[in-house]
């Protein structure tokens, strides 16, 4: 039998305007298959390639911070908004590869951030510093281009286990649950006055009231 080498820490990175279940529910699948203990929610200060929220990074920080009494695996690293320059992943990951040189790293994506990975800052070596753990997604398909679909037979591996035998290097797509849930949806759902209350946390949901986000465009 293989045995552990490396702590596995997982790291979920976002905008995260609003978090919610479609996120959250991934994340605690992909920590369960891959035996993370600990799931950091990583709020991006200024997202490299959308349109920078209304909504401050502190305040979709704090949305995610009002998960973390819903499972003691949730933890908030801030990191990015110690930062005032996009949130590029790899300059990201090369921190975290230095202040945990003997962890085993995983960064979380969904598909749709996969399809796109070709146009991430030194995309191809995301891996030199992490394992992409990447969540199915409702209503996208698993399709990829030929670089991206190459990068992957390269780095992809079928068995969680070799997530902890290595430090960085791997891509292992995860069987996780469909939910068709974004937050741009969210977002206008909150505009028109309409209840999201299945849609995300209860407290994520009563500091969007209590703030009153999400009611301009
Ligand atoms: N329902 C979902 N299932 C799986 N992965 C998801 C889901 N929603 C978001 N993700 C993934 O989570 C990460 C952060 O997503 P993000 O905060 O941009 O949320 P979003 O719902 O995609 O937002 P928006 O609708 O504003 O584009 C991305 O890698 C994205 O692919
Ligand atoms: O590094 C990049 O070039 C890059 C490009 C797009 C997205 N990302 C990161 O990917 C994560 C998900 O991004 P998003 O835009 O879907 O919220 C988040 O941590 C972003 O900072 C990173």
């Amino acid at each position: 039998m293989r045995q552990n080498k490396y702590p596995l820490s997982l790291y979920f990175g976002g905008t995260f305007n609003p978090i919610h279940n479609g996120h959250l529910q991934c994340a605690f699948e992909i920590a369960e298959q891959i035996s993370a203990t600990q799931i950091y929610l990583l709020p991006n200060y200024i997202p490299p390639h959308k349109a920078t929220p209304n909504e401050s990074a502190q305040q979709r920080a704090e949305l995610c911070r009002a998960t973390l009494s819903i499972d003691s695996r949730l933890k908030l690293d801030t990191r990015e908004l110690e930062k005032t320059s996009p949130s590029y992943t790899i300059e990201t990951l090369k921190q975290l590869r230095s202040e945990f040189p003997q962890h085993a790293i995983a960064f979380m994506i969904g598909m749709d951030s996969l399809q796109t990975l070709d146009t991430w800052s030194h995309w191809q070596s995301l891996t030199d510093y992490c394992h992409l753990v990447v969540a199915r997604r409702g209503g996208y398909n698993s399709v990829l281009n030929p670089q991206i679909n190459e990068y992957l037979q390269q780095h992809q591996t079928l068995n969680q286990q070799d997530l902890t035998a290595k430090r960085h290097g791997y891509i292992y797509l995860a069987d996780t649950s469909m939910l068709q849930i974004s937050s741009s949806k969210i977002r206008e759902r909150y505009k028109k006055g309409l209840n999201c209350a299945c849609l995300l946390p209860t407290a994520v949901n009563d500091y969007i009231m209590k703030h009153s986000l999400y009611q301009a465009d």
